[in-house]
């Protein structure tokens, strides 16, 4: 099977989620013209790391960012990692990244496990507990945010238990684009996945933003790559690759996990 993947690199509007809403429906809409099967936003799209107004602007159970996405996948016929929101509940906001596939259905939901202390998170918001696994078209895939590529063994869980894909959203800045790039190669390589990763531009008070949105092969071969302004990387991916990789190099039977 193969895919076309859209990634929108896009800048975000510091704590404005209508006018976030309201470009990414443009971006998505001008990304269906070329009919991928899969697009993906980044990492608090809607809200950016506005974390100090979050009561405010943060979004009840994520039901508004939900119906909002899973209309424009069916209208689109194309499944869609949106990205993750500022998601309220009762007294919580989790940082939660929401997958649906081309019907509308709402496929995956994961919040971030992995608080990133430098930007403040785990002073405003809550850790996730559970894995990022879902499926689309039959294909495990894992969704993860962020910082969480700095865990291997978090990566790693999702994989021995299937994923083949793995979906990055993030907001990664500028000074760390050589780990950003690094880390995401070496977990394709680690874990023979397709690695499709949405990082933002643009900056807010605190940050510039690094951009460099990749697709990189189970082989570590980058697919594409985007540069440090907003655009849409488009590329297709051979599924089948997966697969083919872990035959040739069997890892995932030559691990000795007993011994680790
Ligand atoms: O790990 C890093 O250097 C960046 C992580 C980050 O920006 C985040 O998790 O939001």
């Amino acid at each position: 099977m193969k895919w076309k993947c859209s990634v929108i690199q896009m800048d975000i509007a510091f704590g404005q989620p209508e006018r976030n809403m309201a470009v990414a429906e443009q971006k998505i809409a001008a990304a269906a013209a070329d009919k991928p099967d899969v697009i993906i936003l980044p990492e608090l799209w809607t809200t950016g790391y506005d974390l100090t107004r979050l009561d405010e602007i943060a979004d009840p159970m994520a039901m508004k960012t939900k119906a909002f996405i899973s209309k424009l996948a069916r209208q689109h016929g194309v499944h869609i990692i949106a990205g993750s929101v500022a998601e309220r509940q009762g007294d919580g906001t989790w940082n939660t990244l929401i997958a649906f596939d081309r019907r509308g259905k709402q496929v995956g939901e994961y919040r971030k496990v992995h608080l990133f202390r430098l930007m403040n998170e785990e002073k405003y918001l809550q850790p996730g507990e559970q894995m990022g696994s879902f499926a689309l078209d039959g294909i495990p895939c894992a969704g993860v945010i962020c910082y969480d590529i700095r865990f291997p063994e978090w990566i790693r869980k999702h994989v021995v238990a299937g994923a083949q894909v793995l979906f990055v959203v993030a907001e990664w800045p500028m000074p760390r684009l050589a780990h950003w790039r690094h880390l995401l190669i070496t977990r394709a390589i680690e874990n023979q996945c397709y690695v499709i990763a949405c990082n933002r531009v643009g900056s807010d008070p605190d940050n510039t933003f690094a951009g460099h949105s990749l697709i990189i092969d189970p082989w570590g071969e980058i697919v594409a790559e985007a540069g440090p302004v907003e655009e849409t990387l488009l590329a297709e991916i051979d599924l089948a690759q997966v697969l083919q990789i872990r035959k040739r190099i069997p890892i995932f039977s030559d691990r000795r996990p007993e011994l680790y």
